[in-house]
């Protein structure tokens, strides 16, 4: 590790986050081709500390994942910082030192990237703030520069639900920053669970950015632009009148339809494990017999998000217990729930 003494330091935590309309495909400079409407996670949280040293590197930055060098991760983060370079000058006065760590396994599909460069963001942010005191950078701007990071991380600088793209209907939706919604969300939807059924924990073999870029030419690609506007359009009005039914036909639709581009793309992929379709039947079942209110997404990977209401916790748990641990990977179910958004640690 570089030893010099920091000048300035920023330690943020920011969240992961779950989407239920699904942002798959971009246009121009890391903007989405669809609107996405996601809640951000609570447990799922990635911790980063940025540094700034003067030292004879600047205009370098060195990276450390749980304060190991980790270089895999560089490429990502070096666009980014190329980015925004006009926009924060101390990134070329100082040697950046990064450490970094996620509470959950990245690069399965739990959005690592959304957390990891929302923390990012905000760090620089703060680190901003402390060279040029008298400027203020709001958290649109922050946004903003989540979304070059990872265009789902642009969803994560807020707690609550939030939305990312361009909806006709709703004026102050951008394609360059995301919107809180909070202020329209029905009880229902304000204490919403996620248990993560960990079907596999490995890196997956395609990443979303390489996803993304399949959606040029998709033979799908209109219909699934009109999809996502309709979806997201109703996915709203549930989210403020409390519809439990419609939003979990919704979510699963969403989740499918994802996983379908996946396979109808050249070349074509596919992520879901054999224990992703189990554990989907298994919760299908359940619900049919149970008439309680459970639903499921995917992100782009094999692990099954279970969604319910906080209220039913205690009504699910032996079930889950016995017939969808089984079926995880070590048995991990990471139980998180909607939160509060990111956090300055001191
Ligand atoms: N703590 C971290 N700090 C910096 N970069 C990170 C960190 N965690 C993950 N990343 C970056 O995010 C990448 C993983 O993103 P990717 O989109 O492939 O998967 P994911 O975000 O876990 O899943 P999803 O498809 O749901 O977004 C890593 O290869 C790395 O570049
Ligand atoms: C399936 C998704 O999770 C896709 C996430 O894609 P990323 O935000 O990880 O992609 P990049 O912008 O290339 O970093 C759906 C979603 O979160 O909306």
């Amino acid at each position: 590790m570089n030893t010099s003494q920091p000048i300035y330091s920023a330690t943020w935590q920011s969240p992961s986050n779950l989407a239920i309309v699904k942002y798959w495909g971009k246009k121009g400079q890391q903007q989405p081709i669809n609107p996405s409407v996601s809640f951000s996670l609570s447990k799922a949280v990635t911790t980063t500390t940025v540094e700034l040293i003067l030292n004879d590197n600047r205009g370098t930055f060195s990276f450390y994942l749980n304060n190991e060098e980790k270089l895999s991760f560089r490429d990502k983060i070096q666009r980014f910082l190329n980015h925004l370079g006009h926009e924060i000058p101390f990134i070329q006065q100082y040697h950046l030192r990064i450490n970094s760590s996620n509470t959950f396994p990245h690069s399965s599909g739990i959005a690592s990237s959304a957390s990891a460069m929302s923390a990012l963001a905000f760090c620089l942010a703060d680190l901003h703030q402390q060279v040029n005191p008298e400027e203020k950078i709001s958290r649109q701007t922050i946004s903003s520069w989540a979304r070059i990071g990872s265009g789902s991380a642009a969803r994560s600088v807020f707690g609550g639900w939030n939305l990312w793209g361009k909806l006709p209907e709703i004026p102050e939706s951008s394609d360059f920053y995301a919107i809180q919604l909070t202020d329209k969300i029905h009880p229902l939807f304000q204490t919403i669970q996620d248990d993560i059924l960990i079907v596999s924990g490995k890196r997956k073999s395609i990443s979303s950015s390489a996803g993304h870029d399949l959606m040029h030419g998709h033979p799908y690609q209109q219909g699934r632009i009109k999809q996502a506007h309709n979806n997201t359009f109703l996915l709203l009005q549930y989210l403020e009148n409390g519809d439990w039914e419609g939003f979990s036909n919704l979510a699963e639709n969403e989740a499918l339809s994802l996983h379908a581009l996946m396979m109808s793309s050249n070349p074509a992929y596919t992520l879901m494990l054999p224990n992703s379709l189990a554990l989907i039947n298994k919760i299908k079942a359940f619900r049919q017999k149970s008439g309680l209110p459970v639903t499921f997404t995917l992100d782009a990977g094999p692990n099954i998000h279970l969604l319910y209401p906080r209220e039913v916790k205690n009504k699910i748990k032996t079930w889950e217990e016995e017939e969808l641990k089984p079926l995880c990977e070590n048995e991990t179910i990471i139980c998180d729930h909607i939160g509060e958004g990111p956090r300055k640690i001191n």
